[in-house]
């Protein structure tokens, strides 16, 4: 009688929901499930994890998405565990959605809408109500005008370049832009190294920066007492990148004109001259695909090969597959790791056909191919061996 063996599923858990068009990629060898039960890897997009009880079995966690703040980097740096991202895969959609309200606003088209939508036609025929009441909702188009752009990345570096196309005039601030992203920007963009010129200059303000321990409350009252006071503000970022108390009083004392933000909360709800979005940046169809695909292939790659590529927290890595059998080490960035590694195995009488090492910052990933297959006794020793050198996080044998 023929026997199958059936290799066991790997699980991955996903916290919210993510296009099937990037499930489909996982195939056949992996289930999802919304349980944590055995998970080795997690998909996730805004869901706040830094509450959650990481799996036992967890090898890395990916966002389908750009921003990581809601995932506890930490923690994952010192269990061991990859966290990557998306670049870039949905900056059209939030690109698209910052010109769509920011001509909107300038046009006074929110206020018109609910104004129009309160129209009764016992108070008389509905065109002549629009006609007469119109004058209320005259706006400003934004040609001629200045936008000030903070954080010139895959999103702001868009929304600069576009708003030229329209005819604004764009000044950016971003301290810290990769030269990957100064290429992309044109060079009619101003750019300008201090922020308060940017708030002098600019009658719209729109921010795309990540939310950080420096980022936070960076527009406060002291910000906005530089800017103009009819200053429209759009933040497609994160909502605590601005002071509540100070936006409050800020927009209450019409010392800035308007607040148009994906990130409601109670305090925004209320009030004057805000415009809340229910954080549709990233929701088209294209992006959520964009972003599952790329989010899914990393964490399969990683957890098959163990390549890194988009990780905000392991150095890139891109490995070719391995032919016998493959040890990943995550560890300090020390001297002398690579060589107390090969020390193990070259005791056991393995020899190596590759190996690499790079890092990031305090961290550093060292890979080693064998030339031929061990068996799971001797893997576990090596493992083990590996765990005792100083300064190690994690190992992971593939193979
Ligand atoms: N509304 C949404 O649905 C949505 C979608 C995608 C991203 N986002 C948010 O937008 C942010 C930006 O996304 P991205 O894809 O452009 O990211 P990105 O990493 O490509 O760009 C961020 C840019 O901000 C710059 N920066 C960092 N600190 C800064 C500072 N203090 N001052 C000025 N610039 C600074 C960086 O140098 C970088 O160029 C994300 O972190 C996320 O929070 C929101
Ligand atoms: O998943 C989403 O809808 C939003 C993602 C967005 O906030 C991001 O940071 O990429």
């Amino acid at each position: 009688m023929e026997m199958t063996v059936v290799e066991k599923q790997k699980t991955i858990q996903v916290l919210n929901p993510i296009s099937q068009k990037g499930l489909d990629y996982l195939g056949e060898d992996y289930q999802v499930s919304e349980d944590a039960q055995g998970a080795e890897g997690i998909l996730v997009r805004s869901y706040n994890m830094h509450q959650f009880p990481l799996p036992e079995n967890l090898k890395a966690i990916a966002r389908a998405g750009a921003g990581v703040n809601n995932i506890p980097i930490e923690e994952c740096t010192s269990k061991g565990i990859p966290v990557f991202n998306t670049p870039g895969a949905n900056a059209n959609a939030v690109k698209e959605l910052v010109l769509t309200t920011l001509i909107a606003s300038s046009r006074q088209l929110f206020d018109g809408i609910e104004w129009a939508k309160t129209l009764s036609p016992n108070n008389g025929p509905i065109p002549k109500q629009v006609e007469s009441g119109k004058k209320q909702f005259v706006g400003k188009e934004i040609r001629g005008k200045t936008l000030g752009v903070i954080g010139l990345g895959a999103i702001g570096a868009k929304v600069a370049n576009d708003a030229l196309e329209l005819g604004m005039n764009v000044v950016g601030f971003d301290p810290f832009v990769s030269v990957d992203m100064a290429w992309e920007l044109s060079r009619s963009v101003r750019r300008v190294y201090d922020i308060e010129t940017l708030y002098q200059d600019a009658d719209y303000i729109t921010l795309h920066v990540p939310l950080n321990d420096k980022t936070r409350t960076m527009l406060n009252k002291d910000a906005f007492q530089f800017m103009k006071s009819d200053v429209h503000i759009l933040n497609f970022s994160r909502g605590e990148l601005v002071h509540n108390s100070d936006l409050k009083e800020a927009l209450e004392m019409e010392n800035i004109g308007k607040y148009i933000t994906d990130f409601p909360n109670e305090d925004v709800l209320t009030m004057k001259n805000a415009i809340p979005i229910p954080h549709l940046g990233a929701s088209s169809q294209e992006s959520e695909e964009n972003c599952a695909i790329m989010a899914t292939q990393q964490l399969k790659d990683y957890i098959e090969t163990g390549s890194v590529k988009n990780s905000v927290n392991f150095p890139d890595v891109t490995l070719s597959p391995f032919r016998h059998m493959r040890i990943t080490a995550f560890h300090n960035n020390v001297p002398n790791m690579l060589s107390q590694l090969t020390q193990i195995v070259s005791k056991f009488g393995i020899n190596i056909s590759e190996m690499m090492n790079r890092n990031k910052e305090n961290v550093a990933y060292s890979v080693i191919d064998f030339e031929s297959s061990v068996d799971s006794s001797i893997q576990e020793q090596i493992e083990s061996e590996m765990m005792k050198v100083n300064g190690m996080i994690s190992v992971r044998i593939l193979g």
